[in-house]
């Protein structure tokens, strides 16, 4: 008898490829086979699956982007997509589909339940993104990457985590250090690719500290490449010690040291901070689809971890004050870290395979 076989359907970001990457991995190194239904975005990240994968390419685009040419042949693509995988999924009979959202995960979701297979979704954010929101009452295990998420009625979710670099799980739980008179870390992340709010704001927060707070702190800060100068001369112009750069490749380890971490609310930056357990100040990326990101830092805000200023309320004085709160006072911030920490699922990855074995057994 061959192995069972797990498709994974996932969309052409990063945020969407890591968890399925991390899946796939596990799933091999349990004998399953695993194939990856992709678009050509997605195909990108494929270099960083296991060469056992084998990359189903889908054509699938976004209903809502393009020119009208574009957007009038999109529903076509779509359907192509959808015979195509309903071909695949004949010949494969797979014992598992499980759909990690964006555009390309509907062909494999689609065939999946006309061919009745067993099928399971995970969700990065806490909000469900359009294709997630489409199938979540029609697959049989609707997985969680941040808690709580919101979910249609009736349906139940689990809730997994998302899956974090192996960097992030050799800090898992890392002992925190509370804040007192000697050198603190304050590191300030804006995803992956900066963010210009935290720029605006951060080093002027950080000047404005009460002096014996401010000659204490030392601030790690990821900006874009066109703000790095100003960012730099900002911090200098205040007396702080700062390392201004567009990404830090050594985050992990970062975060680790870190006393505060002053962060934008996308889904592996809030699975970073919870696995390794940090006090958080979380300023959530207001445009992001159905304003996820606040829905993303919502587990961390209930359990007392992070304080959430949304972008509208933001200014150096008042982003100032709740650095000092949190610096100020050991005892909370330690508390905080220890919050953090009860909200991470350093076991990410193996309750999705939990999951697919079920389904898998089922099958
Ligand atoms: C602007 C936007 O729409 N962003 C979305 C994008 O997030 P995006 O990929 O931009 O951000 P995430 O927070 O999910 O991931 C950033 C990752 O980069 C790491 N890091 C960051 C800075 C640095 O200098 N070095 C470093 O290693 C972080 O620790 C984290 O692991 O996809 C996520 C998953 O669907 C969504 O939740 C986000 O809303």
């Amino acid at each position: 008898m061959s192995a069972p076989l797990l498709v994974i359907a996932a969309g052409g970001t990063g945020g969407h490829m890591f968890p399925a990457q991390a899946l796939a991995e596990a799933m091999l190194a349990r004998g399953w086979r695993v194939k990856l239904s992709t678009d050509a975005r997605g195909a990108r990240y494929a270099g960083g699956f296991p060469r056992e994968v084998e990359i189903l390419r889908v054509a699938a685009d976004s209903l809502a982007r393009g020119g009208l040419a574009e957007r009038i042949a999109a529903p076509f693509r779509l359907g192509a997509g959808v015979l195509a995988a309903l071909v695949n999924m004949l010949r494969d009979r797979p014992s598992v589909v499980a759909g990690f959202g964006g555009y390309p995960s509907f062909p494999a979701l689609s065939a999946a339940i006309a061919l009745k297979l067993p099928r399971m979704i995970h969700e990065q954010n806490g909000v469900l993104g359009r294709v997630n929101q489409l199938y979540a009452k029609r697959v049989h295990a609707v997985a969680c990457g941040t808690w709580p998420t919101d979910l249609p009625e009736g349906v139940e979710g689990w809730h997994c985590g998302n899956p974090v670099r192996a960097a992030v799980m050799d800090r898992a739980g890392a002992p925190y250090i509370p804040p007192g008179d000697y050198p603190m870390s304050i590191v300030a992340i804006g995803g992956s690719q900066g963010a210009r709010a935290l720029s605006d704001n951060v080093p002027a927060a950080v000047a404005a500290l009460p002096a014996p707070l401010r000659r204490h702190v030392r601030v790690a800060h990821q900006a874009r490449e066109e703000d790095v100068a100003r960012v730099t001369a900002a911090y200098d112009a205040a007396g702080v010690e700062a390392e201004v750069r567009p990404f830090f490749d050594d985050i992990p380890k970062r975060l680790a040291e870190a006393q505060l971490v002053i962060s934008r609310a996308g889904a592996s930056s809030i699975a970073d901070i919870s696995v390794i357990g940090r006090p958080a100040i979380l300023i959530p990326y207001p445009y992001a689809t159905g304003d996820h990101q606040t829905a993303n830092a919502r587990g961390l805000v209930e359990a007392g971890a992070a304080i959430l200023i949304p972008e509208s309320a933001l200014d150096p004085a008042t982003l100032s004050e709740h650095i000092a709160t949190v610096l100020e006072q050991p005892d909370g911030a330690l508390q905080m870290a220890r919050a953090a920490l009860s909200c991470g699922r350093p076991d990410a990855t193996e309750r999705l395979v939990e999951i697919v074995e079920a389904l898998g057994g089922e099958g």
